[in-house]
């Protein structure tokens, strides 16, 4: 056993740690002591140097005549950089006017992980994906907690469990337990008929557009759809959304709407501005009470289908809806989801389910109308596929679509919707490259930045489902591609999301073919939660004809 003295390089060399090393302990063994001293997330990129020189063997760290430097990834330890800010306002006002430019600019200038204040509030984004995989990894080292620097933190609910809460808690552990089984791939399959009928009656709507020639914002009419295929879901509700082509949408919807935007401006600032009793904090907190008056008149009127308690996996397929669910599913030991988690879960389920959907769905329109030949490519593959208004679209016929596949995965990669999953250091720590993180700092992993990242994806600006097929994206490194990001805290609705999108939009291209209507360049809305489409407007025209068949459509020898 041998007493040696480490520093940080980077640091003073008299703020030294004392650690004993065991003579059998091999190189590996040591760089994990050594982290675990020095709260190094990443021990494989732990070095040694003595005087400049480094040092590859146990032998010689133990019997260097002095303290012994540790480097990261062979970088000294540092701080975060970021631009510097104004006073008081920081960095406001040179990311939000534009946060996925600006975002991407301070990445390119700054590396890896930059920090930036924003009228107090302190945040760090990364478009790396080794930190982001540990951030989310819920560990020693990092977990979801919505502390004052969280962008939730305006929305925290401990009662939810799920999103809105943090992960040390009984109430997400529990709502951990009752939700992940109704939302479930084969829990999932059993909604396939309500969402082929949810698109099948919207069509009466694009159809009346389609004769009045009219265009239509298409944001404003997935936000319809999306949130008309999670209501049944979630809360049994059919919100009416297509009875005519100006039907408003459902008041719950217009809040939970108003409460993403208020929330955004709110938490874009410090945790002061969340305080104010006046203005949109104070709106924030009626919108919150209100919509939750809301959800617990919808679990009275929902629909049941059945009495009887079940266990958790049989709940999951028999429930006619989430409210339904939540009611009986009992787990092994005969527990229910408590009455107080209900309304917040299913408050949760369903924003969480229709922002996100409605605003992929729009991007896969706008998809259709800005890149060249996909939405041929994704008729010809119905066409070849026998697909026609009659199809009943189960989830073994998605599967067989392979191209959709690729350009939802692709379109996830290049416009993906989510901006806000934070994780908090639970102690000081040091990221791989040696950056230092102060406890109870809030790292966002910048999933739009991660998945445009040149480092990881060759030509990221361009759309190209089919990179979906190469060697490079088959063996793209851990946490390059995480749309519902990732560990514990990840979506737990993506099969419905995926599966609601695919069995939307089959429908939807087959039936009309889509046009811009003008050439305003789009923009997306730098103030709500998500990142959506905000001013596309397409023409939907219903389709006389299609093409053959691509079997039958080549000529033949003799023609
Ligand atoms: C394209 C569609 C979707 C996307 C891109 C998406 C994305 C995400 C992301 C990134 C998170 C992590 C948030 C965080 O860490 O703070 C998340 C969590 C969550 N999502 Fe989704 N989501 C989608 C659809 C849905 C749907 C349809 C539902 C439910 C019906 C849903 C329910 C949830 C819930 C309950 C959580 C919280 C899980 C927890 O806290 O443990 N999501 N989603």
């Amino acid at each position: 056993m041998a007493i040696q003295q480490f520093y940080l390089l980077g640091e003073s060399e008299t703020a030294t740690t004392a650690i004993d090393i065991d003579s059998n302990l091999d190189f590996d063994g040591l760089r994990h002591l050594v982290a675990s001293y020095f709260a190094i997330v990443e021990p494989n990129g732990v070095g040694f140097q003595f005087q400049e020189n480094a040092l590859q063997e146990v032998s010689d760290v133990s019997s260097a005549a002095g303290p012994v430097a540790i480097s990261i990834d062979g970088h000294a330890v540092r701080e975060v950089p970021g631009p510097k800010g104004l006073p008081y306002l920081g960095n406001f006002l040179e990311i939000y006017p534009d946060h996925l430019g600006n975002h991407q600019r301070l990445f390119e200038h700054y590396g890896p992980i930059i920090k930036t204040v924003n009228m107090g509030r302190a945040v760090y984004q990364t478009n790396d994906p080794e930190i982001a995989t540990i951030a989310f990894a819920e560990s020693d080292f990092f977990t979801k907690k919505i502390n004052e620097d969280h962008p939730l933190y305006a929305l925290k609910t401990p009662a939810a469990g799920v999103f809105l809460g943090d992960t040390e808690t009984e109430e997400w552990k529990i709502a951990h337990k009752f939700l992940p089984p109704a939302l479930g791939p084969k829990a999932v399959r059993h909604y396939a008929p309500t969402m082929q009928k949810t698109v099948e009656d919207a069509t009466k709507v694009f159809d009346e557009l389609d004769k009045q020639g009219e265009a239509w914002n298409v944001y404003q009419y997935m936000i319809k759809l999306g949130s008309q295929a999670v209501g049944k879901l979630t809360l049994g509700i059919d919100f009416n959304h297509f009875a005519s082509p100006d039907t408003h949408l459902h008041e719950m919807i217009l809040l939970i709407a108003e409460v993403l935007s208020l929330n955004k401006k709110v938490s874009s600032k410090g945790s002061w501005y969340s305080n104010l009793p006046f203005g949109d904090p104070k709106r924030l907190k009626d919108v919150k009470l209100r919509i939750e008056e809301m959800i617990e008149e919808s679990i009275q009127a929902a629909a049941r289908g059945g009495v009887e308690d079940l266990p958790l996996q049989d709940a999951a397929l028999k429930a006619s809806n989430m409210v339904d669910y939540a009611i009986r599913a009992t787990d092994n030991k005969g527990e229910k989801l408590p009455k107080s988690s209900i309304v917040w879960a299913l408050i949760v389920a369903t924003g969480a389910g229709f922002t996100t959907t409605s605003s992929l769905l729009s991007w896969l329109i706008y998809g259709l109308v800005t890149y060249p030949g996909m939405q041929e490519r994704l008729l010809q593959e119905l066409v070849d596929n026998d697909f026609d208004e009659d199809a009943l679209l189960t989830s073994d016929y998605t599967d067989r679509l392979v191209f959709q596949d690729k350009y939802i995965k692709e379109m996830q990669r290049k416009h993906n919707p989510s901006y806000q999953p934070g994780r908090t250091a639970k102690t000081d720590l040091i990221l791989p490259g040696g950056y230092k993180l102060p406890k109870d700092s809030v790292v966002i992993p910048a999933l739009h930045h991660i998945h445009n990242n040149p480092k990881l994806w060759s030509d990221p600006a361009k759309f190209d489902p089919d990179r979906w097929d190469t060697e490079e994206v088959k063996n793209r490194p851990k946490g390059a591609y995480m749309p519902f990001a990732a560990g514990p805290r990840m979506c737990i609705g993506f099969n419905f999301a995926l599966q609601e999108i695919k069995v939307f939009l089959p429908k939807l291209i087959y039936r009309y073919k889509f046009t811009q209507e003008g050439d305003a360049a789009v923009e997306y809305d730098p103030m709500f939660q998500l990142i959506r489409p905000n001013n596309l407007y397409v023409r939907a025209e219903r389709r006389v004809k299609w093409p053959p068949k691509s079997n039958t459509a080549a000529p033949s020898a003799s023609s």
